[in-house]
Parts: C-alpha cells; structure tokens; sequence
C-alpha cells in the first residue's frame, strides 16, 4: 500500500514536511503533551462511539467552541475523519497487536488507541509521537496502567506498515478479491460487495471506487442559480469551476461556511452530483405546457429543493416540497428561504397535495452508501438489513410520485446510494406500469461516461461526485 502513504516527516520536533500536493496526506508533526487537536478529535470519536454523533456534525462546533484554527484544525478534521473512515480496519489490526477483540478494550481506551493507530498507519506523523501522544491522552484522564496498555498496544501496530498488516490480517486477493480489496480500503465487505453488483463486476473499477472513497473528497458548492454565476463563485472564493454542473464550484478544504457568498445565501454546500440532480429535475422532457407546478416529495434537508426552487424562480414556476420530519422541514424553510417554495410537513406516501404535477423529484430515504466519503464514520454503522428496511419505502414513495405527476409529466427518481435493490430493482419495479414511460436520464446530465442508459449511475472514482442515481419517468 505504498502508493497511498506519504513518506514520514524526519522527526517529531521538526516543522511540518512542505506537502506534495494539497491531495497529499498531512505532514504535521507536534510535540505538546496533550495537544488540543488530538483532544478534539479524541473526544469527537468517544461521542461517535457512545451516542452515535454524526463527525462531521460534532467536530466544526467543537473546533468553533475551542478556538481551534488553522493548522491545527486542519490537522484534527484529518485525525478525526481519517480515524472514523478507517474504523473497521483499524480495529482489526487493534484486536491483532492487543490479543484480544477491540470489544473487551474500555471505550474511552479505544477511541485513543484508534487515533494512534491512525496516525501510525495512514499519515506522516512521526511514529514516536503518534505513541507518545497517544499515551499522554490516556494517562491525563486515566492513569498509569491503561496508558502502559495503549503504549504495548500501538508499539506492536508500529512494528510493521498498513502494507504489512494488510498482508497479515485481510484475506488474499487470490482467495476473495472483494475481502481484500474491502480491508485495503476500510469499507466493510458487504459494501464492498455491493458496489461490484453496481459496477456489473469489474474488480479494477471496484478498486478505484474504494480509493476514491477511502480518500479525502473536495469541498462542492452549488452557486444559486440567477444569485451568482458558478465563474464569479469561483473567483470570490478561490476555487475552480465545476466539470459538469453549471453551477457547480470545487474548493481544496477549509470551512465553507466561513466563505462571504455562503454566509450571504448566494452558494450552498452541495455535491456536483446532487446539483446535476436537481437540474435533470428542471430540464427533463415533459409533454405539453410545462404550467409551472413541480415537487420536491421528499425535501429535507433542502438541498435539491433550493436549487430547484432557484430554477423555478427563473421559469415563473412554483414548488411543494415535502418531508415527513419536522426539523427536518425547518432546515428546508431556512434553506428556500426567499423562494417560490412551500413546504409541507407530510408523508410523502400520501401527502394530501393536488394531483397533476409537471415535475416531481423523489430523493428516496436511501442507505446514503453513495456518500460514504463525505460521512467518515457511516461505512460501520451501515447494516446490511437496512437496505431491505428501505426499499418497501422507496417502492411506495415511487408509486406515489407516478399518482401525483400529470400525463406527460416526469418523475426523477433518485438516490445518493448506487445499491442495486434501491437504483435498479425500484425503478425497474415500476417500469412495467403501463402508464410508465422510461426516458433516457443520460440526456438530463451534462457528464461524460454515463453507460448505456437509461438510467445514470455516476460514481467519485469517474466523475469526482458522490455515487448518486437517477432514472427519469413519464407519465403516459
Ligand atoms: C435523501 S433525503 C432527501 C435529501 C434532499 N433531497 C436534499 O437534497 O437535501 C430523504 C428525506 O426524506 C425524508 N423522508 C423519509 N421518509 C419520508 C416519507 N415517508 N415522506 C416524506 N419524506 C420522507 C427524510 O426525512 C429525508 O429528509
């Protein structure tokens, strides 16, 4: 796994290494006790481990509330989120060095001997800081005898490279690629399984997919449509245009929420693929007069229902946008805030709205297995059953966008996951209604490498966007 490791930093004392590239594993070294953004991305992973806190949730207020900033929150986003990704893997090759498995270590021991672990395995830092560090955390909270178990333990995890303990504890690539491939990767092997499905069984695209997934993705923003132009986002902010959304602006890292054009409301935080979304919505073909009636069934948090209702703004057109969870609404009234969009709190499989829609999007609930790279600790919450769990949902939420759009009205169906039973087999369900019609989707994505239709599966290791799927129907 050389390829995927940076060189060490020569010593614990020196300046951090100049990076490579921005793309380049962090090079930072400290030499602090207990520094503060170790204890912040320690204390992030004990409140995803005790009460299943969302990281990436936690970890920006808590860098907020400790004036945490710079360099070191920098380097405590890479600890905190390259820890929670790497989770499953990391706890394997903890149970092999401590002898014992990791659910017979004390929590709060745990989250620590994770972070060294990580450190040692996956960044520059330099491996007697990573121990040193490490103990420190444990003996300031703890005590002598768990910081001697922390020091055995990552001691013989820095005997030998990721490379080596991959070699030691994944099953070969002989024996069972997708095992292997899936422990290379820190995903866990059901997934991993689950996107060959996805990618028609194509080992060398699963590889590339569980990098770019295992990697650290860019920061997209989706500049409001008739606000500010995705050229002029780019240039106030510092970052490159979009390769396929037209309003789609990348950014190397740093707190988008920071940014003067997303503190004023004219860009939001949003992956390309879910901005390309949003516009198939907009722009696919629908027969006769477009009246101006579109709907958004299952809007929260308002992503997609702020962009579509930025395009309806500028069509005469007016949106519903629906969604069953109550805070969830909230979040959508903040984010449509100005826009010709009415949110309704209600099921989507019977929301009490007026037939007769030209447009509606269903976003499906899904698993969000397409997003993994841009949520580090979800791979190992994800269970197998909740896939089953969802796509009763998905199937009734479809049927009920076919009953609410007109004759020769769309229904874009979507989701940021690329599982078969929630892409394929849903839409595929429905296709042989007779009052179905399915249109190529391809003609609505302004990408490149969209397979043969009519469904669209884009993917981050081909188009840099989270794994998001759409299909397009018409209503006969
Ligand atoms: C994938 S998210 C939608 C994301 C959204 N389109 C965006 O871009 O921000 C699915 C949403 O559907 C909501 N939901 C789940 N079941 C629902 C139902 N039966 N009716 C309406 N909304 C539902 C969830 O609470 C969640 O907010």
């Amino acid at each position: 796994m050389s390829d995927r490791r940076a060189p060490r930093a020569g010593s614990a004392r020196e300046k951090p290494a100049r990076e490579k590239s921005a793309r380049d594993k962090p090079a930072y070294v400290r030499d602090k006790a207990v520094d503060e953004p170790r204890a912040a991305a320690r204390d992030v992973l004990r409140a995803v481990r005790e009460r299943d806190a969302y990281a990436n949730l936690v970890l920006p207020k808590m860098l907020r509330e400790r004036h945490i900033t710079g360099r070191d929150a920098a380097f405590a986003t890479e600890l905190t989120y390259g820890t929670a990704r790497a989770m499953g893997v990391l706890d394997r090759i903890i149970a092999a060095a401590a002898n014992r498995p990791v659910a017979e270590i004390d929590g709060p021991v745990l989250d620590v001997l994770r972070l060294g672990a990580y450190q040692l395995l996956r960044t520059r830092v330099e491996p007697h800081a990573a121990v040193s560090t490490s103990v420190d955390l444990i003996r300031s909270e703890m005590g002598q005898g768990p910081a001697g178990f922390c020091n055995a333990v990552l001691r013989k995890i820095a005997q030998k490279d990721e490379e080596l303990w991959t070699d030691t504890l994944a099953p070969s690539m002989g024996e069972d690629p997708v095992g292997h491939l899936a422990f290379r990767y820190a995903h866990p092997r059901w997934i991993a399984a689950a996107f060959l499905d996805a990618l028609g069984g194509s080992l060398g695209q699963l590889q590339a997919l569980l990098a770019a997934d295992d990697d650290r993705p860019l920061v997209h923003l989706a500049a409001r449509p008739g606000l500010i132009t995705a050229e002029e986002l780019a240039l106030t902010t510092g970052g490159e245009q979009a390769r396929y959304s037209p309003y789609g602006v990348y950014l190397d890292g740093g707190d988008p929420g920071k940014l003067d054009p997303v503190r004023d409301g004219l860009a939001g935080v949003q992956d390309e693929g879910s901005q390309l979304v949003a516009r198939a919505v907009t722009v696919a073909d629908v027969d006769g007069e477009d009246t101006g009636r579109w709907l958004d069934l299952c809007a929260g948090p308002g992503g997609k229902a702020a962009m579509i209702g930025a395009l309806a703004d500028i069509d005469g057109a007016r949106v519903d946008a629906v969604e069953i969870a109550p805070h969830r609404a909230d979040l959508i009234r903040r984010a449509v805030d100005g826009l010709p969009v009415t949110v309704h709190v209600a099921d989507g499989r019977d929301p009490h709205l007026t037939e007769g829609y030209d447009r509606v999007l269903l976003d499906a609930p899904c698993t969000g297995l397409g997003s993994l790279r841009r949520r580090p600790e979800a791979r190992w919450r994800r269970q197998p059953g909740d896939v089953a769990e969802l796509v009763g949902l998905q199937r009734q939420l479809l049927d009920s966008a076919l009953d609410l759009v007109r004759p020769g009205g769309v229904v874009v169906y979507s989701t940021c996951s690329p599982h078969r039973a929630e892409t394929v087999d849903i839409v595929d369900a429905v296709a042989d209604r007779d009052d179905v019609e399915v249109l190529d989707a391809r003609a609505y994505v302004p990408a490149d490498n969209l397979g043969d239709g009519p469904y669209v599966q884009l993917w981050p290791h081909v188009h840099g966007t989270d794994a998001m799927f759409l299909a397009a129907l018409r209503k006969r």
